[in-house]
């Protein structure tokens, strides 16, 4: 079992993007970064991974299907393995978290749950998946404003919200993308319920209402650079879900590329809520 396995199933990139989104939520609700704030980043890293890595252990079945290349169906890692390293990455994120805030606290320990939840069975449960990875990605802004207390939180509410119904409408759109697969697994999810062309109706309808709460910050916090740059993110994640709402089929909705469209779309929005933060 080599270290880049262990590395590889933390899926580093999605850890640390996420590590430094928490790192932009305390900007955002106080206008500055701290030497203790950064413990921020690599809690959430931490738990992101331990989520990363649960995933892959619940997922070992369908992965050695659909992705056989991942460490644990290639052999690169042992099932027990992997648990005692989920189970210490959630417990050094825990434990790191006691040091920070009773708010940043809960938030942590809650979202370890979910993590564990939505691996063992909220991702085979129609939406309520969805909602689940929804909330987890919205939860980083909250959880980075908490460190400055309840009103650091309240102050990345528009922004958690925008996150919540952005990464809803991508989350339902790549169920959509995987239908037969999820079928083959035993899963039930939105789009065999209602069918791809209504689950493109509601991802679009969910990325709309993103754009609009997109709106909020306008004014109130940020100025003419921020309505310039979400402005075209905006065009870019409205484009994105439009390319989805098309379609009918799952082929066809991998073929449009809507889901990475609207990936992009919200990475460039971190950009401009770090840049906005700043200037
Ligand atoms: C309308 C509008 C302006 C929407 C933008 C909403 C927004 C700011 C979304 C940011 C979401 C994001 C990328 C947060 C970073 C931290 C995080 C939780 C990352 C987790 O992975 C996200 C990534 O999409 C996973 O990719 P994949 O493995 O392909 O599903
Ligand atoms: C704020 C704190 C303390 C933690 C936040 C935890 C975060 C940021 C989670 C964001 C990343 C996330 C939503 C992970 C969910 C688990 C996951 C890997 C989902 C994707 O798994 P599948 O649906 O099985 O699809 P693949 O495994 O094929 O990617
Ligand atoms: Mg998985």
């Amino acid at each position: 079992m080599s270290a880049s396995a262990f590395l590889r199933i933390t899926r580093p990139h999605n850890a640390i993007v996420a590590g430094l989104t928490a790192l932009l939520g305390y900007l955002i609700a106080t206008g500055t970064l701290t030497v203790p704030s950064l413990l921020l980043a690599v809690i959430v890293a931490l738990i992101t991974a331990g989520g990363n890595v649960i995933n892959d252990i619940f997922d070992i079945d369908i992965d050695r299907i659909n992705r056989p290349d991942r460490p644990l169906p290639a052999g690169k890692i042992s099932p027990g393995a992997a648990k005692t390293y989920a189970l210490a990455l959630f417990l050094s994120g825990i434990v790191l978290a006691a040091l920070t805030t009773p708010l940043c606290l809960a938030i942590a320990l809650i979202n370890s749950v979910i993590l564990v939840a939505y691996a063992a069975r909220l991702k085979r449960t129609p939406l309520i998946g969805n909602v689940a990875v929804a909330y987890l990605t919205a939860s980083v802004f909250l959880f980075g404003g908490a460190f400055a207390g309840v009103f650091g939180l309240i102050s990345n509410l528009s922004l958690a919200a925008i996150t919540l119904l952005a990464t809803l409408a991508r989350e339902v759109l790549k169920d959509a993308e995987d239908v037969e697969g999820d079928a083959a697994g035993g899963a039930r999810t939105l789009p065999m319920i209602i069918g791809i062309r209504r689950t493109g109706i509601f991802a679009f309808a969910c990325a709309c209402c993103a754009v609009a709460v997109s709106l909020l910050p306008f004014g109130r916090w940020w100025g003419g650079f921020y309505l310039a740059g979400i402005a075209v993110v905006d065009i870019v994640i409205v484009a994105g879900a439009a390319r989805g709402a098309a379609c009918t089929r799952p082929d066809c909705v991998r073929a449009s590329r809507a889901t990475s469209i609207l990936r992009a779309g919200m990475f460039a929005a971190l950009a401009v809520f770090a840049i906005a933060a700043v200037i």
